[in-house]
């Protein structure tokens, strides 16, 4: 009975709470260092900017001697971006470029734009404020402050971040080692003649990619028969070394699926079965040190299994602080008068009002719906949908990489 399934929240607390980050750091190059997480908090080794700088292209003059339009002064020095300029004299003024140091005493920048010059000298048609176009020293950063916090996820940004304030390696944790496998002995690989009653595996290309999207080192081992003692035999060799064993296949309750009492067998089960659609057979359990995470096969149902539920486990396994991104509120632009009692994921899509709009093909099987949508509308247990209600949208944005 779907009443009795473990709810979509209990079964991702319990998920979550299982997944101990893994302890081991190490020192890489912050060139290579692209989506690893931050295994300690860094903080700025110097002010940004070092000293106050030109934020345009100009002159850099002391305010009081430009105090009224028309003022005129003399240029006695250049200062390019890299190098540095001597103290500015009272009464005159400095070409600077953008990105260059100001000189001792100068207190704004004039962009060129706002004056003439005439020979040696510039006549200002605007008065500056004190500091305008002046980027001032320690704005950007303080020395000393905390600019990435441990257990940060590096984006390009926090890449660039690291390496404004001399980040030329950073510390973070391992890679998470998941080994991979497929069950099905109607599977078969693109490139090979397709038997009568086979299909291509279409869930392995799925699975790697989003591994490898999540920065995980991903051991392959193809595709495992639906025999008992193969199975097993395949659970403890992925288990050897791996962190995780993740499966597609076999999770659910025919006599083909061997899956789940292959890790009864080789481990223990913790978690089997929830109220959610795609993706009722989800399990989870331990092979050893290792974890064990077991999609069901249906193409649809793996893919929304893994962005729900594995993706922020591996995350958390990472060292990840913030795993879960909650949904945002968008208005249906469908109705759905029929509610299913479990939790419904539903390939969607925004339309230019920014109302979710459903793929007409939600069955378990439909790719092509997968590859239409650009999110998941969250439907609650037993909840009718009209147009115009707010629901859950779950960006594929925020799901994925
Ligand atoms: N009597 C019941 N039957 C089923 C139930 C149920 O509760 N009672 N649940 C259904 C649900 S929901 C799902 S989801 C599937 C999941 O079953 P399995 O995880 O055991 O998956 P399989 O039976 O192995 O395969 C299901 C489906 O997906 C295709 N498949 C499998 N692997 C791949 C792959 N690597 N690439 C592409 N396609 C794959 C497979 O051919 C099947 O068509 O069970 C329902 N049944
Ligand atoms: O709930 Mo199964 O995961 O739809 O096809």
């Amino acid at each position: 009975m779907a009443q009795s399934l473990m709810s979509f929240e209990e079964g991702l607390s319990r998920l979550l709470t299982a997944a101990e980050p893994v302890l081991e750091e190490e020192l890489i190059e912050t060139l290579e260092a692209e989506r690893r997480v931050l295994s300690e908090t860094l903080y700025s080794p110097i002010a940004l900017p070092r000293q106050d700088t030109a934020a345009m292209d100009g002159y850099a003059v002391r305010c009081a001697d430009v105090a009224h339009l028309g003022a005129r002064l003399p240029v006695r020095q250049r200062i390019p971006a890299g190098s540095v300029g001597v103290p500015l004299e009272p009464g005159s003024a400095a070409r600077i470029f953008t990105g260059a140091p100001l000189p001792e005493g100068a207190d704004a920048v004039v962009m060129q734009e706002r004056v003439e010059v005439e020979g040696d000298e510039v006549i200002f048609h605007h008065v500056p404020y004190p500091w305008e176009s002046v980027r001032r020293a320690g704005s950007e950063i303080a020395l000393g402050s905390e600019i990435l916090t441990a257990g940060t996820r590096l984006s390009p940004q926090a890449l660039a971040l690291a390496a404004a304030v001399g980040y030329a390696t950073l510390p973070v944790r391992r890679r998470v080692r998941v080994a991979l496998f497929s069950t099905g002995d109607e599977l078969v690989m693109p490139g090979q003649p397709l038997g009568p009653g086979q299909i291509y595996n279409s869930n392995r290309y799925l699975l790697r990619a989003l591994l490898k999207e999540l920065g995980c080192l991903v051991e392959d081992h193809g595709v495992v028969p639906d025999r008992f003692e193969e199975t097993r035999a395949a659970l403890r060799r992925a288990a050897d070394g791996a962190d995780v064993v993740l499966t597609s296949g076999g999770v659910s309750v025919g006599e083909e699926d061997h899956v789940v009492a292959a890790v009864r067998q080789e481990g223990r089960l913790d978690l089997w079965k929830l109220a959610i659609k795609p993706g009722k057979p989800l399990a989870y359990g331990r092979l050893g040190a290792a974890h064990f995470l077991g999609l069901p096969g249906n193409p649809v149902s793996a893919f929304v299994t893994f962005v729900l539920f594995v993706r922020p486990f591996l995350l958390r396994l990472q060292g990840v602080r913030e795993v879960l991104d909650p949904p945002l509120w968008v208005e249906a632009g469908f109705t759905r008068p029929k509610a299913d009692p479990r939790r419904e994921f539903l390939r969607a899509r925004l339309d230019v009002r920014g109302r979710a709009v459903l793929h007409p093909d939600q069955g378990s099987a439909m790719l092509a719906s997968l590859v239409w949508a650009d999110g998941l509308v969250e439907v609650p247990p037993a909840t009718p949908i009209r147009e115009g209600d707010l629901v859950r949208y779950r960006p594929f944005a925020r799901l994925l990489g």
